[in-house]
Parts: C-alpha cells; sequence; structure tokens
C-alpha cells in the first residue's frame, strides 16, 4: 500500500471496495430517432424514447445515450488538449489558479464532505460572462460576472473548448425537452430557467493513484445542478449507487456514450418524481482518467421549487423555494476549501413530512 497524504484518507465505511459490480441496469438509449429527418421521424419513435427516458429518470436517475450527434472529433479534441494542460507543470498550471472570489481556472485541491479529492480540475462557464451572486451570503445582493481564465499553453484549448460547449448545448437541450415529455409537460417547459443560465464545464484529470482503496478522485455526492452531461473516458470509475439497495456499481464506459444524470434541481422541480442519484469516482494505481461533466444550470435568480403542474392536495410540494444564485455559491464556497460549516443540502428546504401531510388535511378541510 503506498502512502498518500492523510488529506485525502476517507473514513473506512466510505472507502471503495476492492471489487465491484457493474451497473447493468442503467439504461442506454438510443437518441437517432431526434435526428432522423422529419418525414421520418414517427411519433412512436420519439413517444418510445420519452418513455424509455422517464423510466431511466425515476429508477435510477441515470442513463447513457448513443447517436447523440454530438461529433466525436470535438469532444477528442477538448480530451487531447486538455491532457496537454494537465501534462505541464504545477507552477505553470497554478498561474490561472481558482481562488475564493476567481471561481473559474484550475484547480487541485477540491474537496468533497471535507475529504481531499484525488483529482486536477480545469473550470470555465458555457457564457462567457455568466452572472452569479458575489457571495454566498444571503444578505448580500450584489451580483458579480464570472469570466473564463484560459491558459497560455495549449492554445488552442479555448477554441475546443467552445466549440464543445456549443454541441453540448445542444443536445442539453433536446435531453431537456425529452425530459419534460416525460413528466407530461410541453417541451419546452423547461427553457425559461436558461436564458441566462449558469451551465459551467469541468475537465476531471484524475492521476494513477497509490493507494486507490483508500481514497476517491471525487467522493460521493449528487449534483446539485439541473442536469450534468458527462463524457468519461475508456478507463472507467464512475460509480453509481443503486436506490433500491443502495450498493455502489461501476458506470460501464461505452464507446461515444454521454452518461446523463439528474441533479438536485431536477428532484425539486419535479417533487420528487426523478430524484438526483449519489455518484463518486474511484481511481486505480496504474491509469490516468479523463472525464468532462458538462453541468447545465439554469439562471442565477431562478427560485427553485417544485413544478406547479407537478403538485396537487394530493400531492403537496416538498420543498420551499430557493434562490439557485446563492445556493450554488454556498455550495462552491464549500468545496473550494476544507470547511468548517456543513455541506448545504437541498435536504435544507425540504418541507417536514408532518407538515406535509397537515397542509394537505387543512386545505382538503
Ligand atoms: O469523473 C467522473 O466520472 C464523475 C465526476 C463527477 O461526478 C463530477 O464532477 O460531478
Ligand atoms: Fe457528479
Amino acid at each position: 500500500m503506498g502512502a498518500i497524504d492523510q488529506a485525502f484518507i476517507l473514513e473506512q465505511e466510505h472507502r471503495p471496495k476492492p471489487s465491484i459490480g457493474y451497473a447493468e441496469g442503467i439504461p442506454l438509449i438510443d437518441l437517432s430517432p431526434l435526428s432522423s429527418p422529419d418525414d421520418h421521424k414517427t411519433t412512436t419513435s420519439i413517444d418510445g424514447l420519452v418513455s424509455e427516458i422517464g423510466n431511466a429518470c425515476k429508477d435510477w436517475g441515470f442513463f447513457q445515450v448513443i447517436n447523440h450527434g454530438v461529433p466525436l472529433e470535438k469532444r477528442q479534441k477538448v480530451e487531447d488538449s486538455g491532457r496537454k494542460f494537465f501534462g505541464l507543470s504545477l507552477e505553470e498550471k497554478r498561474k490561472i489558479r481558482k481562488t475564493e472570489k476567481q471561481i473559474l481556472g484550475y484547480n487541485d485541491s477540491e474537496h468533497t464532505k471535507n475529504i481531499r479529492d484525488w483529482k486536477e480540475v480545469f473550470d470555465f462557464v458555457a457564457n462567457d460572462p455568466t452572472l452569479l451572486p458575489v457571495s454566498h451570503d444571503p444578505d448580500d445582493k450584489e451580483i458579480t460576472e464570472l469570466h473564463n481564465v484560459w491558459p497560455e499553453y495549449p492554445p488552442e484549448l479555448k477554441e475546443v473548448c467552445e466549440e464543445y460547449v456549443e454541441e453540448m448545448e445542444k443536445l442539453a437541450y433536446k435531453l431537456l425537452e425529452l425530459i419534460a415529455l416525460s413528466l407530461g409537460l410541453p417541451a419546452n417547459r423547461f427553457h425559461r430557467f436558461y436564458k441566462d443560465q449558469t451551465t459551467y464545464m469541468r475537465l476531471n484529470y484524475y492521476q494513477p493513484c497509490p493507494a486507490p482503496e483508500l481514497a476517491l478522485g471525487v467522493g460521493r455526492h449528487k449534483d446539485g445542478g439541473a442536469l450534468t452531461i458527462l463524457y468519461q473516458d475508456h478507463v472507467g470509475g464512475l460509480q453509481v449507487k443503486r436506490k433500491s439497495d443502495g450498493e455502489w456499481l461501476t458506470v460501464k464506459p461505452t464507446p461515444d456514450a454521454f452518461i446523463v444524470n439528474v441533479g438536485d434541481v431536477f428532484q425539486v422541480w419535479t417533487n420528487e418524481a426523478y430524484e438526483s442519484a449519489e455518484h463518486r469516482a474511484a481511481v486505480n494505481s496504474e491509469k490516468d482518467r479523463f472525464s468532462i461533466p458538462f453541468f447545465f444550470n439554469p439562471a442565477h435568480y431562478t427560485m427553485v421549487e417544485p413544478l406547479e403542474e407537478l403538485t396537487s392536495e394530493q400531492s403537496p410540494p416538498k420543498y420551499r423555494a430557493y434562490n439557485w444564485g446563492k445556493f450554488y455559491r454556498t455550495k462552491r464556497h464549500s468545496n473550494f476549501k476544507k470547511s468548517n460549516v456543513e455541506n448545504l443540502q437541498i435536504s435544507h428546504f425540504r418541507i417536514p413530512e408532518l407538515a406535509i401531510k397537515l397542509e394537505g388535511a387543512l386545505s382538503i378541510n
């Protein structure tokens, strides 16, 4: 067993077991009906897609998509130039290091639930500039502009990332429409939240780890945003906690597929019809690994709450409304460094079961 810094070491119960099975049940969904010419697009093929996606969101909160329309070479270019960047010296990379104020750029010291992750990241926003509250302090109403920071080397990184983001955004809107339809809503129901979206992308680079049984590339977490579209390379490491029995399972890398998962915002919008699943990334002692999540997130001023159409007297709202920008700032703040503040979760806005029942009883009488 190789020695690693104490900061990375997880408590016994959260360490990854050496033998973890594959999550065979996570559906692989073929999106080709979406790109067939209009005269070939049948209602049946789209209906089929919609119900596959609805079931995947209900059962797993995760699915994979193929024939998604994102050109392979655009993704490959991001991976190639991303690898060039992570291959630079620490000193060079730290020239565009994230700080508490400047939350975009490079970081080699992310924490999940106060344990250091075995990874390096490079973050940038899809729309430059992106508007966000200045601080996580609820009384501070000031809004700031986030600007991307790009390294000098490799010089093409900016362009290849921007081209890729454009493609990912097209895919994200398609998925948003299919998810809306799967909930019985108009296809464009969620579009309104994305006018000034706070979407960002991350390049995750996981070096080989001498003690992969003690640490994780990303500790267990749920994505706080609305929808994540992840590319992972052939090495594998992403693990999902199965809802039915709490078992951790590996998501098998599928060439040219994207892994899609609904985040906490969708859990609230759907009043828990769809739940965001816990996941984590394991590392290994031999190979490095690359992954690229695209976090498709609403505008900062969005008040996240259960959609009216998905609640009723029988099924009253399970969450109080919260401001997305403040929520996101607070979460980023606590991931940035080891902190004593408890990590902010949507459970803080969960209305207690008893209050939901009482509210239901009162509104019926
Ligand atoms: O690298 C992975 O497979 C997962 C990364 C992840 O879950 C995240 O960045 O939120
Ligand atoms: Fe995640």
